[in-house]
Formats: structure tokens, sequence, C-alpha cells
């Protein structure tokens, strides 16, 4: 029996840089989680330790801050093909890099909440915006080579009031969920979208795409959660011809009508308990049908 050395990649996980760019008394924030991952020709240092084709993960680090100085930083997927590919181009031992990156956004302290600041402070005070989590993955195998970007967002919590049903659905012997034709319907969306390039106007595009999915999940008339995750996505790929696949991970997070009848009172959809567990998961793609194949996209 023969044993070898299977698929492998290394690199630095999660490395924080905040990049200030100051233009005068005005500044910018930048505030991003960026993970490295390498791969190539590894076999000798699995195998014998021997660590002459390994780029070290505190210069994959050093590099992510060098190049937030050298560069600056635009968008995450412009930031991410940067790094991708300067691995790639200048280690020969390096064949493929995967970079992974989280953007935090940051607002100014609004007039409404700093009435007394001066506009030195506004120049430069920020506040954490506390929304969702802008997202790239990027794969390169270096300049001209096979690449991929994939842009999304995390945490985008949504909620309709009213507008949502669920019914008609399978009752077995098990099934105590009584059908509704009125709920709220709450989730926290997880969604990415892969371009077919990898030169598009990141920001526009983002902006374009987060659109769609908040106009489709309010515009939906829902009889599921799966549709409502269907639709998110179909609307994307309506309205943004350069991304050809969107996946999306949406927790139905549940809100139950209380009881209130031991009160005497009735409640027609005005007070719930909004349970954090268990939830439902529900998960899917929605991809345009001559969508290159592509999963080392998703990596
Ligand atoms: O939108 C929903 N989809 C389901 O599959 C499901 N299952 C469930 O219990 N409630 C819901 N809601």
């Amino acid at each position: 029996m023969a044993i070898v050395l299977g698929p492998n990649r290394y690199g630095k996980a999660e490395t924080r840089v905040v990049r200030v760019t100051k233009d005068g008394g005005v500044h910018h924030i930048k505030d991003l989680n960026v993970g490295v991952s390498l791969s190539g020709e590894m076999e000798q240092v699995h195998l014998r330790g021997d660590n002459a084709p390994v780029l070290p993960t505190d210069t994959q680090k050093n590099t992510v801050f060098a190049f937030a100085k050298k560069y600056g930083i635009g968008e995450i997927e412009e930031f991410g093909l940067l790094l991708a590919r300067h691995f790639v181009d200048s280690q020969p031992t390096i064949h493929h890099a995967r970079v992974e990156i989280e953007e935090y956004s940051w607002d100014r302290i609004p007039v409404e909440e700093g009435p007394h600041l001066g506009l030195r402070h506004r120049q430069h005070s920020f506040v954490r915006n506390g929304g969702e989590v802008r997202t790239a993955l990027v794969h390169s195998d270096g300049t001209g080579g096979a690449e991929s970007v994939v842009s999304g967002l995390t945490d985008l919590v949504v909620l309709n009031s009213t507008g949502s049903e669920f019914h008609g659905y399978i009752e077995d012997e098990y099934t105590t969920l009584a059908p509704t034709d009125d709920r709220v319907l709450a989730t926290a969306v997880t969604a990415q979208w892969r371009h077919r390039g990898t030169d598009s106007s990141w920001g526009r595009s983002y902006r374009d795409a987060r659109r769609c999915l908040l106009e489709a999940f309010a515009e939906t008339h829902s009889l599921s959660l799966q549709q409502t995750l269907y639709q998110m996505g179909r609307r994307v790929l309506n309205e943004r011809r350069e991304v050809c696949e969107v996946r999306m991970v949406m927790p139905n997070k549940h809100h139950f009508a209380v009881d209130l009848s031991p009160f005497g009172m009735d409640n027609d959809n005005e007070v719930f308990f909004a349970a954090d567990r268990p939830y439902g998961l529900i998960e899917g793609s929605v991809l345009t049908d001559d969508a290159p194949d592509a999963p080392a996209a998703w990596n």
C-alpha cells in the first residue's frame, strides 16, 4: 500500500488590516479581514520538512500590510486579485492563490448623532456600521491564468412583517405546524455571486446586487422562504449580466405569534416570540443556463 500526499494548501488566515487614507484633514477608512491560502509544489515540505518552496505565512501577512500602504485599498475584489496574482507571479513554487476578504464598513458620525461635533472631528471620526459584511473570494493561477471572483455579503438581516404564507406542505404523523396565510418572514442573508470575468465595476456591481436582493425580498409575496430565495437570486441575475451564479444561505428566523388568550387578549400578528434556535436553514443556488461550470471558484 502506497501513501501519498493529497490536496493541500496553506496560508495566513484573518489578517486584520485597517487602511486610513488621508486627503488633507479628511480621512477615509478601509477595514478588512484577509485570508490568504496558497498551493503549489509543496510535496517536499510535507514529506521531508524541506521548506525551500514555502513562502512563510508571516510573509503573506506582511504582504497584505505592505500592499495596503503601497497600492491603497479600493474595492475588495481588486485588492484580492492584486494579492493573489502577486503570490503566484512572484514565486515559482506557488501555482495557485486563494484570497478571501471580509470588509467591515464605517460611517462618518452623522450630524444627528453628533450635532456639536466640529468639522475637524467629522473628518476623522467614524462609527462602525453595524450592518452586513461585504465579502470577496478570489482564486488566481497568476496573471493570464485561470481566475475567478465571487462577491457577496453576510448577515444582511431583513424582515417582512406581512406578505408571507406557509401552507400546503406534507403532513405526516409528526406534523404539528399550523398552516398560515400571514406570518413574519425574517432571515439573515448570506449571498455570494460569481462573476463571469475578472474586470467589473466592483463597487457598482456590489451595490446593485445588494439592492436586487433587498428589493426582491421586499416585493416577493412569499409562499415559502425557498421561493423568496429563488426570486432574490433571479433578480440579481436579471439585472447584473456580469454575474452568472448566485448562492444563498438563509436561516428562517422564526417569529411565533404568542398566545395571549390566557390574558383575555387576542393577537392579530402583533406580538411575537423571536426564537433563536432551532431555525430552518434554506440554502440554494440560482444560475444562468450558460453559466460555465466553476466548482473551484467556491472552494
Ligand atoms: O418557508 C418555509 N419553508 C420551509 O421549508 C419551512 N418549514 C417550516 O417548518 N417552516 C417553513 N417555512
